[in-house]
């Protein structure tokens, strides 16, 4: 790259900002249009996403990347029909842009009401997860903005070659290609520089874990939706029917260890631990789950158990890794998650109704649930089609963000010569 990657962001953003005016103002049919198109360009370009993605795979295998990273990073031929499939699924959603809401007489005879609108220019950084750029790309063009996307660096050519497809898209589309931009840089200056142009960047999405989050939170002049790491919690209450909660427990744990909606730590009454613990530690060790426990947790399961310390409680393992803390009440556990948690999702199992309603009042998160697992925190099961990803922001949007968190509202006036008096 000849130019600095300040002039670089800056002509992507002052791009998107005129781009942002031509996608606000496109119809349903075309932008529907552009996404089909879209995931017929990614169905024909599969050798071309092949060949990228090995790249990137060779290049993670070399650097030391973990299985885990590896895993997320692989676009295997299901995974690309996972996009094409999303792609098709965001163009059948509703378009909410331009819905006209609560239209009403005034005294003073104008007529107010509510329009949906874009937000504008969407700037998204996220992990090195290919897919997500497809479903990123998907939901801001369908609801009307502009955005310019920073993928994690390993899936750099990846996303290259995803783009290609887009662009694809928007041309049969007869939308502009800044529609979708993704940053063709690694350099961390990049995101620097997407955080600091208010002028041409309206919000600011960051998927990812601390180190982005101080960034982002440190040196951002343009508003954030954070989506920030995931220690989820399930508390077993003492009226917990004992086979929901072994259930719940061992799904929340391991139907997939690196989603940010993955239990982490496991609380559990006092006055039931004995029943629950031992069958589910054998549920765990039989999966390979390391267990490291508050005291009352070795006493019960064994010294195999590690001690876990205070920093446990704080840490968002992905990984097979869960740390236990037998409590005594309902009034710990919500203490317990409130003060380690990481406000992102958190369940109660209990066949009592009056524990449920505290722990759904008291708990502070973006997702409380009641006898389900915390891995139904998603924008699919939520039945908003897709998801950008899980907002643990309390303003604008809180929890899964689909189309309707990509927008916004302004207030709409009809008058005939009205004039105040
Ligand atoms: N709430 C939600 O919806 C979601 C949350 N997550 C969370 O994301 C985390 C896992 O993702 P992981 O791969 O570790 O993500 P990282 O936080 O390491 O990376 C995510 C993106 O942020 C960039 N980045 C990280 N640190 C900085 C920095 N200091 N300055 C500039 N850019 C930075 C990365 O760039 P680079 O490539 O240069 O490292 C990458 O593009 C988990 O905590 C998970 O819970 C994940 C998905 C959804
Ligand atoms: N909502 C998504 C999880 C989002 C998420 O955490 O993504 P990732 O960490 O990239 O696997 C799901 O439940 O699959």
């Amino acid at each position: 790259m000849t130019e600095s990657v300040l002039d670089y962001m800056t002509r992507l953003g002052r791009a998107a900002r005129q781009a942002s005016r031509v996608i606000a103002r496109a119809t349903t049919a075309q932008k529907n249009r552009a996404l089909l198109a879209a995931a017929d360009a990614l169905d024909a370009a599969r050798p071309e996403l092949a060949a990228a993605n090995e790249q990137d795979l060779a290049n993670g295998r070399a650097n030391g990347l973990e299985p885990a990273l590896l895993d997320r990073l692989a676009l295997t031929p299901a995974r690309i029909d996972e996009m094409i499939e999303g792609l098709r699924q965001v163009a059948k959603l509703p378009d909410p842009i331009g819905e006209i809401r609560d239209m009403r007489y005034l005294p003073s005879g104008i007529q107010v009401g509510k329009m949906r609108v874009p937000l504008g220019v969407i700037g998204i950084i996220y992990e090195s997860r290919p897919n997500v750029t497809i479903d990123a790309a998907a939901l801001c063009l369908k609801s009307g903005n502009a955005t310019i996307l920073r993928g994690g660096s390993e899936a750099i050519h990846s996303n290259r070659a995803i783009a290609t497809c887009i662009q694809q898209g928007l041309a049969a589309a007869e939308l502009p290609a800044h529609v979708v931009q993704v940053v063709e840089t690694t350099d961390r200056a990049a995101v620097g520089a997407l955080i600091t142009m208010p002028e041409f960047v309206d919000v600011i999405v960051p998927r990812g874990g601390k180190s982005l989050i101080e960034r982002v939170s440190r040196d951002a002049r343009v508003p954030v939706i954070k989506h920030l790491d995931g220690v989820c919690h399930v508390f077993i209450d003492v009226a917990a029917d004992l086979d929901k909660a072994i259930r719940i427990a061992d799904n929340a744990k391991t139907q997939r260890y690196a989603p940010c909606n993955t239990m982490e730590t496991l609380l559990v009454h006092g006055a039931i631990a004995e029943r629950v613990l031992p069958p589910l530690a054998a549920i765990y060790r039989d999966k390979g789950v390391e267990l490291r426990g508050c005291e009352q947790t070795r006493s019960i399961l064994g010294a195999d158990v590690l001690e876990a310390t205070e920093e446990d409680w704080r840490t968002e393992y992905t990984a097979p890794i869960l740390s236990i803390r037998v409590v005594d009440g309902l009034e710990q556990a919500i203490e317990h998650i409130n003060t380690y948690g990481s406000h992102h999702t958190d369940s109660i199992v209990t066949e009592n109704f009056t524990d449920a309603r505290r722990f759904l009042n008291e708990v502070d998160s973006s997702s409380v649930m009641v006898n389900a697992s915390t891995r139904f925190a998603d924008g699919f099961e939520y039945g908003l089609g897709a998801e950008i990803g899980i907002s643990t922001d309390k303003l604008h949007a809180r929890g899964p963000v689909g189309l309707e968190g990509l927008t916004s509202e302004k207030y709409v006036v009809f008058g005939d010569g009205h004039v105040r008096t």
